[in-house]
């Protein structure tokens, strides 16, 4: 069983998706194992996007994910990496096929709804840094 690392990033928590995103994932037979609702710290946030640090919008990112509360979830499932970032879409909103969360309500190059970690390595290290060891 594979585990991944999902934010519900603060437009969407804004915009009352919370049901609906977390609904397409329970669609697919993925399973919430842990979740958890806070403002993140900024020193979180630097360890989670520790690879685009230096990057031009770095900053803005840091500025947009402390906005407002975030919902943090451990999914747990077969393929769960790869299943939830098809579910997600494309980072880019304007790439994200319809059907996926960012192609039906994407709409900002930063505020794009949801974070689903890149491999099953980063799915560890991120919820080492949201959840403790
Ligand atoms: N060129 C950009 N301009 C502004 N924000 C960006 C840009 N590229 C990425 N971001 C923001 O940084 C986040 C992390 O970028 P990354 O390339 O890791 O995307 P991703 O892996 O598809 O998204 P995520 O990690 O959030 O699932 C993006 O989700 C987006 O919020």
């Amino acid at each position: 069983m594979e585990k991944t690392l999902v934010i519900i990033k603060p437009d969407a928590v804004k915009r009352g998706l919370i049901g609906e995103i977390i609904k397409r994932y329970e669609a697919k037979q993925l399973t919430i194992t842990k979740m958890m609702m806070l403002t993140p710290s900024r020193d979180t946030l630097v360890k989670h996007y520790a690879e685009h640090e230096g990057k031009s919008f770095f900053e803005n990112l840091l500025a947009f994910m402390m906005s407002g509360d975030v919902v943090v979830m451990t999914i747990t499932g077969p393929n769960a990496v790869a299943q939830v970032r098809k579910i997600n879409g494309a980072t880019k909103f304007l790439d994200a096929e319809m059907g996926t969360i960012r192609g039906d309500y994407g709409v900002d190059i930063t505020a794009n709804l949801v974070h689903g970690a890149d491999s099953t390595d980063s799915a560890k290290k991120e919820i080492d840094i949201w959840f403790g060891l």
